[in-house]
């Protein structure tokens, strides 16, 4: 692969913990922990992508999300830019699509999954402030 890719994160917050998925096997990076979320399409806002890949991997519909920041990584070879919103209100039931494994993450508490090397300032950030 290569280029760079637009990406959508989402930091799903509830009752103070935040939501972490696996990415399943088959994909690229399997076993590797994320924020739930996925490629922005053509055509998209990266809003739409949010709700659209909310409700596809997860069956949660966000009620009260907020832009918080972006970066871009470069992986060995492609890049991708990512856009991380805050999601404070959702919808559910919490279903699992695409067969996730999810864990909801206490901020003060040490991280013991490994996280995609994009993520893992963030997941500091997570943890250092209260951004939520
Ligand atoms: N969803 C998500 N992707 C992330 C995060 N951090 C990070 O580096 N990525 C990278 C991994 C992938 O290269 C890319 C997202 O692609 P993806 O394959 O998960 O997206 P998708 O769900 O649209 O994929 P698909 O439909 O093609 O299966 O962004 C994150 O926190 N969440």
């Amino acid at each position: 692969m290569s280029g760079q890719l637009d990406v959508v994160a989402a930091i799903l917050w509830k009752n103070g913990r935040f939501l972490a998925i696996k990415r399943p096997e088959g994909k690229p990076q399997a076993g590797f922990w994320e924020f739930p979320g996925g490629k922005i399409e053509a055509g998209e806002s990266p809003e739409e992508a949010l709700s659209r890949e909310l409700q596809e991997e997860l069956n949660l519909t966000p009620l009260s999300f907020r832009f918080w920041t972006e970066k871009v990584h470069a992986y060995d070879n492609f890049r991708v830019r990512l856009r991380f919103f805050h999601v404070d209100e959702f919808r559910g039931p919490l279903v699992a699509h695409e067969g996730h494994e999810w864990m909801w993450i206490e901020p003060k508490e040490p991280v013991t999954v490994p996280f995609l090397a994009a993520d893992v300032d963030i997941v500091h950030a997570l943890q250092e402030q209260t951004v939520a």
